[in-house]
């Protein structure tokens, strides 16, 4: 691989204007034969994502994937979204017990509609074993399988019947997979979504690594069709997690799926935990994200996402930034 970069490494080129306003600029995407309002996604994490906030998400023309960290709520949860005339978007593991679990689940026709395959290394036998046995008992299901970050594993998983991919391996912020393995796409995720894009035929999920609402126009140019987001959805009102004071200022916690804190032993440990500062309402924040996204479709001279992905980028190492924050 030549020519690595990440978010912080580019920047897109504006197109002429072809809009009034911002406000005409569509930010909706097709997954699975739904619309969603934006290219995003809540990580499937269980300080990011709960019950309510997954409805919540699914009343409000969101796309959501709930995490699979409490194992016994996930046929109540399907069924109550049923029940409210709602998707279902759940994760499953590769264990033993997940099979008996898919199996359930076609027993009862209970098929979610959306079903991601959630583990660390996601190119392996394990993961396209499970994904086939998905397909089987639950076809209707759409299958995203995770996570990778070469173009091999995409056209495996995609061979195998996934109908996603997920791509990104140690970019999270609470990860620490690069440190203690010496492995993944942390540090050059924006190429490696690239690299996996021209590979795919199917869609991908960008997971993990965006910092600023502009990587999320990044993801879309080099070839997300939707993007996972952990650290930026953290810390907010509804945000599962303990609250702390310090200071006199609230934080909320934010773990790794992979960290000590979940898994509840120290083995095999490739996450952390910090304390990301009191947001605000989730609600906010995702219409910041909408009209920053509708500003990016504006400056790529169009009026939907697709304009994003043919515009030009130039390669400014490390240096966009130039000191400055947000806020
Ligand atoms: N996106 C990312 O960069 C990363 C994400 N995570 C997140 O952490 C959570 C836990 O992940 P994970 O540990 O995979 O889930 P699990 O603990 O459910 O492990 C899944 C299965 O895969 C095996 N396994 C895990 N890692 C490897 C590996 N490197 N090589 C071979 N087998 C492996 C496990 O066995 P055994 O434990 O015995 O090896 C287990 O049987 C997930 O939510 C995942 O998304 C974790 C790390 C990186
Ligand atoms: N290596 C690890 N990666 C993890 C862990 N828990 C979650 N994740 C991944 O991070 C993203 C979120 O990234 P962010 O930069 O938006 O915060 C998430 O979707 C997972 O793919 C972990 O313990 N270790």
């Amino acid at each position: 691989m030549e020519n690595v970069f990440d978010y912080e490494d580019i920047q897109l080129i504006p197109a002429k204007c072809v809009v009034n306003s911002r406000s005409e600029c569509d930010t909706t995407v097709n997954l699975g034969g739904r619309t969603f309002k934006l290219p995003v996604v809540p990580a499937n994490m269980q300080t990011i994502i709960d019950e309510k906030i997954a409805i919540n998400l699914a009343e409000n023309g969101y796309f959501y994937i709930m995490h699979r960290f409490a194992p016994e709520k996930r046929i109540p949860f399907i069924k109550d979204m049923a029940s409210r005339g709602l998707f279902a978007s759940i994760s499953v593991g590769v264990k033993d017990e997940e099979y008996q679990f898919v199996q359930q689940l076609s027993d009862g026709q209970l098929a979610p509609e959306y079903i991601t395959i959630d583990i660390a290394h996601g190119h392996s036998d394990s993961v396209i074993k499970m994904i086939q046995h998905i397909k089987k008992h639950l076809p209707e299901s759409f299958v995203i399988a995770g996570n990778v970050g070469t173009p091999e594993a995409v056209r495996e998983l995609e061979h195998a019947g996934a109908d996603a991919t997920k791509v990104g391996i140690g970019p999270g912020k609470v990860c620490i997979t690069k440190i203690k393995t010496g492995f993944g796409t942390g540090g050059w995720q924006l190429a490696a979504l690239r690299w996996c894009a021209k590979a795919a035929s199917k869609p991908i999920i960008a997971d993990g690594g965006i910092r600023t609402h502009g990587d999320i126009a990044k993801s879309v140019r080099f070839g997300a069709t939707m993007v996972m987001i952990g650290s930026l959805f953290a810390g907010h009102e509804e945000s599962p997690g303990e609250t702390v004071e310090k200071d006199g200022k609230r934080y909320k916690e934010y773990f790794g799926s992979a960290s000590e804190f979940q898994k509840g032993e120290k083995k095999n440990v490739e996450g952390k935990k910090m304390f990301v500062e009191h947001k605000g309402s989730l609600k906010e924040t995702l219409i910041e994200m909408e009209q920053d996204l509708q500003s990016s479709i504006s400056y790529a001279g169009g009026e939907t996402l697709e304009a994003i992905r043919n515009v030009d980028y130039v390669v400014v190492k490390n240096s966009i930034f130039n000191g400055d924050k947000v806020y």
